[in-house]
């Protein structure tokens, strides 16, 4: 699979604050790349820097195989549609006078515009005012502007920010199907369950770091199941092992490996505790989350 962005050292330092630290990053062509983090761990500096927007203090960007310099930027960039922070557009305009002016400072076809109106279902709502559009069509709008040029990959940050259930699955199945095409979609996006559902690769942020990147499925490898252990008496098993938590049917222990699952049993069985069944529980994205996050509930 061919790698649309690839960076390396990447930093960006504001005065003495690191905003983004190294970061390495690889997405893939065609997937959909889900950039997770908390408010503030850096994910709009990084995708700024992606489009030029913002220098880097150190290191290096390749953007479709070609290295992002002051020369080669007018030859790359065009091929990034970009959606960063507020939804653009004129509220006092209606959508298709809004895309008039993209359509002219682009130098674009009008049948790139209806097409662009078409892909965010708002043909219906062109000639409405943009005031009056909800949150969901003004972000539909936003990813319209970004996608009249048919760029080979779109940068949005935090798309889906403030949209009701149904606003959020309209911009996912939009942007799974604009993946579908063969473009190359990176989403930012700080709450988990948004993104989960619509990237095929994820990169996690922490304080500027990359703390993972990579699918689901390594996400998940990256993670030890709990071991729940039945016992006729929690209290005092729990009682007897420390860091168990002691649950209806039993205690649970957080990140044991096979040798230590063995030895806690030899030691629970040694000290007269009665066992009836110890089984792993299927983790959550969110557990798999806060083990790789150190419990400290990042996300
Ligand atoms: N122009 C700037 N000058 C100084 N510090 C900045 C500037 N832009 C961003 N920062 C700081 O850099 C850090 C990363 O900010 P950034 O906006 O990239 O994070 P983010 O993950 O996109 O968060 P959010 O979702 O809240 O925008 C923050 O601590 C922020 O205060």
């Amino acid at each position: 699979m061919n790698t649309v962005i690839a960076t390396r050292g990447l930093t960006k330092q504001f005065k003495n604050h690191t905003a983004v630290d190294s970061l390495d990053l690889q997405v893939p062509q065609g997937v959909v790349y889900g950039f997770l983090g908390p408010n503030g761990s850096g994910k709009s500096t990084t995708m700024k820097m992606l489009l030029g927007l913002t220098q880097p203090t150190a290191g290096e960007i390749d953007l479709f195989g070609q290295r992002l310099t002051p020369t080669t930027r007018a030859e790359l960039l065009p091929s990034i549609g970009s959606m960063i922070e507020a939804p653009p557009g004129y509220g006092h305009l209606t959508g298709w006078e809004n895309m008039q002016i993209v359509r002219s400072m682009l130098e674009l076809a009008e049948p790139q515009i209806e097409r662009a109106f078409a892909t965010v279902r708002l043909t219906e709502h062109k000639h409405k005012l943009v005031r009056n559009y909800s949150l969901g069509m003004k972000q539909r709008l936003g990813i319209a502007m970004a996608l009249a040029r048919e760029p080979a990959m779109l940068v949005l940050d935090e798309p889906t920010n403030g949209l009701d259930p149904s606003g959020i699955e309209e911009i996912r199945s939009l942007l799974v199907d604009l993946a579908g095409e063969g473009i190359t979609v990176m989403v930012s996006s700080h709450l988990l369950d948004e993104i989960d559902k619509m990237a095929t690769v994820l990169g996690i942020l922490s304080s500027g770091k990359m703390i993972f990147q990579g699918t689901r499925d390594q996400l998940f490898q990256h993670s030890i199941p709990d071991v729940v252990i039945e016992t006729p008496d929690p209290e005092s098993a729990g009682r007897l092992v420390e860091g168990a938590t002691v649950v209806p049917e039993g205690i649970s222990l957080s990140g044991l490996d096979k040798d230590k699952t063995a030895g806690l049993v030899k030691y629970l069985v040694d000290a007269d505790v009665s066992i009836y069944q110890v089984r792993r529980v299927q983790q959550s994205l969110e557990d798999v989350f806060m083990d790789l996050t150190g419990r400290s509930g990042l996300l």
